[in-house]
């Protein structure tokens, strides 16, 4: 499943990375992955509108080394399909966090990376822009 994928970045705690994009009208599910290579995931941010069995459920997750985490389902889900957003994420110590016009979520750490050199969005959402700052 090709998509967007950027490496070599160098992106610090409280730097903000933002994905601007569309969530396509027939979308069954789209990821933004973030961290150390396409093993190593601080996050990986998973809306799902139906796949893997789920229906309108945000899954986040992280990689290491290959082997997925323990999942954490979130509550809400404010995506619809067409939908334009822009989401800006960041990081700390602790915790990872993603912004979103009208929701923040967040999820822990667990690697404890202290930067961000790898992102990908992949799945059923046409990126329109990737700024960092
Ligand atoms: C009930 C017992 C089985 O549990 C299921 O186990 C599946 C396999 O581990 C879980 O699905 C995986 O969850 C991971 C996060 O925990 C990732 O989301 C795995 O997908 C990776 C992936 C991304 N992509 C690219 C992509 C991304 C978005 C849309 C389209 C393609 N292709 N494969 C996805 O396959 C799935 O979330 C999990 N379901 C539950 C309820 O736990």
């Amino acid at each position: 499943m090709e998509g967007v994928v950027v490496t070599q970045l160098d992106v610090e705690p409280g730097e903000c990375i933002k994905v601007k994009g569309k969530i396509q009208s027939d979308a069954k599910g789209f990821a933004v992955n973030v961290g150390k290579n396409s093993n190593t995931l601080m996050l990986h941010f998973n809306p799902r509108f139906d796949c893997h069995g789920d229906v309108n459920t945000l899954v986040c997750n992280s990689k290491e080394d290959g082997m997925w985490g323990e999942e954490d389902r979130k509550a809400d889900f404010p995506f619809q399909h067409g939908d334009k957003i822009e989401m800006c994420i960041s990081f700390d110590e602790t915790e990872a966090t993603v912004k979103l016009p009208e929701a923040e979520f967040k999820f822990p750490n667990r690697l404890g990376m202290d930067k961000i050199e790898y992102l990908a969005v992949e799945g059923d959402f046409k990126v329109k822009a990737i700024k960092f700052s």
